[in-house]
């Protein structure tokens, strides 16, 4: 019990460990590298050349094998590396190689300026999280995406436009609320599978009409919100315009719009969305295929 391997029985587990195992001097010269070290820094076990870590990197980045060096300035990374290197006396880095391998690597120096390295495989943690990342990104997107249509859904929607209200200083922004006419007897009359090509038909429509960063989403039934970043009733207007216009000339469905815009700061999701369905609700009433703007603006 407690009896350390001796120098040569330690140095015999060392050299065929699969873990990384290095040693460098206080003028930064490889003393030391077991077998998976020198792989990757692509050295036979017969290499006696006297090499710096400058030089293995530089070696490892000309021929992009091993140590994997992504930077397009190979000068200012090593300047940043040897920045690093013997400025505290213990650190912890992630490395990774050309094959796709990663390490933790615990540096440790010693106060003559030697530096000890040992560096375990973490690929598979690595792997893992990766999955995890995109099963996390995967899982948010099924969340916030309604699953006929493809574009975003309620839930997106106003957290999509509460956060805007959140910012400090938030530019001036509209809502557009649109509902189709008569939905009703489009599904009576053509079958509910029909019913559903039209809503997948109109979100691709209205997809269409906005700008990257401005927003649609279906948020009930058969209504639609669009969210306008940095416009005013008169842009927005215009993109309900040209969706009427373009919904006119298939026949097939109308819409009716209500068009609401934030003026000043105290506005929220709830407020700007009832003024919008005001508007909506005002446009039904008056006979459909229309577009209101909220009396507020
Ligand atoms: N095909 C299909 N129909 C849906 C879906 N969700 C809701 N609906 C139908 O959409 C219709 C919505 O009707 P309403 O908005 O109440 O009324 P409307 O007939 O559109 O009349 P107005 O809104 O007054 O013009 C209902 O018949 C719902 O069954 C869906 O995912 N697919």
């Amino acid at each position: 019990m407690n009896k350390f391997p001796q120098n040569e029985q330690l140095q015999h587990y060392v050299e065929r460990s699969q873990d990384i195992f290095g040693w460098f001097s206080p003028d930064d010269i490889l003393l030391y590298a077991n077998v998976v070290l020198r792989n990757i820094y692509g050295l036979s076990q017969r290499d006696n050349r006297r090499l710096t870590f400058s030089d293995l990197i530089r070696n490892c980045y000309e021929k992009q094998r091993g140590f994997l060096i992504e930077t397009d300035d190979l000068d200012a990374w090593l300047a940043y590396a040897n920045e690093k290197r013997r400025s505290v006396p213990h650190r912890r880095f992630q490395l990774d190689t050309t094959e796709g391998r990663w390490y933790m690597v615990s540096e440790t120096c010693d106060t003559a300026g030697y530096i000890f390295l040992h560096g375990v495989e973490i690929t598979d943690l690595v792997d893992k999280t990766n999955d995890l990342s995109n099963e996390q990104r995967r899982l948010r997107r099924l969340a916030n995406t309604d699953e006929l249509t493809q574009v975003s859904n309620r839930r997106a929607f106003v957290e999509h436009v509460s956060a805007h209200f959140d910012m400090p200083h938030t530019d001036p922004a509209c809502m557009i609320l649109l509902d189709i006419d008569n939905f009703k007897l489009v599904n009576d009359e053509q079958g509910h599978l029909s019913g559903d090509q039209a809503l997948i038909n109109l979100a691709e429509q209205v997809s269409h009409q906005i700008r990257p960063g401005d927003m649609v989403a279906r948020i009930g039934g058969d209504e639609f919100a669009v969210f306008l970043h940095n416009a005013r009733s008169k842009a927005a207007t215009e993109v309900a315009s040209r969706l009427r216009k373009r919904l006119q000339k298939a026949p097939g469905i109308t819409c009716s719009f209500g068009i609401a815009c934030s003026k000043d700061k105290v506005a929220c999701f709830e407020s700007l969305y009832k003024s919008a369905d005001d508007a909506l609700l005002t446009a039904k009433r008056k006979g459909k295929d229309s577009i209101v703007i909220s009396d507020n603006d």
